[in-house]
């Protein structure tokens, strides 16, 4: 199983590179490894588990976080209007809105050790294509913050981290045509 070990933090390398598409369809050893990208994201929700392996509660991961530069994402948890919970091979951002938004509480990550504090403007709804974990390439529609953790995740895979967006003028200016999400 996956524990925070695994997990690489800032100052590697691999968190600031662009991470490669897999090959469709893909292996058994790349299905594996996304299945369990999203056991670590449930195991770290459960409390009881995550005290007993010290997991930090996680609601999004990205390959490059445990040392594989390989464009594969899982999401898990569970919002009041949306239940996201996927394994995704290649996910991109094929369409967004103009209109931005941001957590009000701004933004952490596993691979980062610190607070860094500040608005994250990210795009406030987003369409996403990819193929999931049977292999079915699917489209999802996003907002809120389902559209956040995504968009975390995939920067990832663009060697971005959050704090890259930042105002470092201003970390806490609210963005311009942003919806401000709690
Ligand atoms: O790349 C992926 N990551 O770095 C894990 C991050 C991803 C989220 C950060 C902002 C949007 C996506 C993550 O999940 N966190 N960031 C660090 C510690 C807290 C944790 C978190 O927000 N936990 C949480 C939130 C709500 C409900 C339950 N748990
Ligand atoms: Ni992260």
């Amino acid at each position: 199983m996956i524990t925070m070990d695994d997990i690489v933090r800032e100052g590697n390398p691999i968190l600031t590179q662009v991470a490669t598409k897999v090959e469709l369809p893909p292996t058994s050893e790349e299905i594996d490894t996304l299945k369990e990208m999203l056991m670590y994201l449930k195991n770290s929700q459960d409390p009881e588990i995550a005290e007993q392996y010290e997991l930090r509660p996680g609601v999004g991961l990205a390959a490059p976080q445990i040392g594989i530069s390989k464009r594969m994402i899982a999401v898990h948890f569970d919002d009041l209007d949306e239940k996201i919970s996927h394994g995704l091979f290649n996910p991109r951002i094929v369409s967004h809105s103009v209109e931005k938004a941001y957590l009000t509480s701004g933004e952490g990550c596993l691979s980062v050790d610190r607070e860094v504090p500040g608005y994250v403007p990210r795009y406030a709804r987003i369409t996403v294509k990819g193929t999931n974990i049977e292999g079915e390439e699917l489209k999802l529609r996003l907002k809120g913050y389902a559209s956040i953790v995504i968009q975390h995740e995939i920067d990832h895979l663009n060697g971005i981290m959050f704090y890259d967006h930042i105002n470092p003028d201003n970390p806490f200016e609210k963005p311009e045509n942003a919806i401000a999400l709690d």
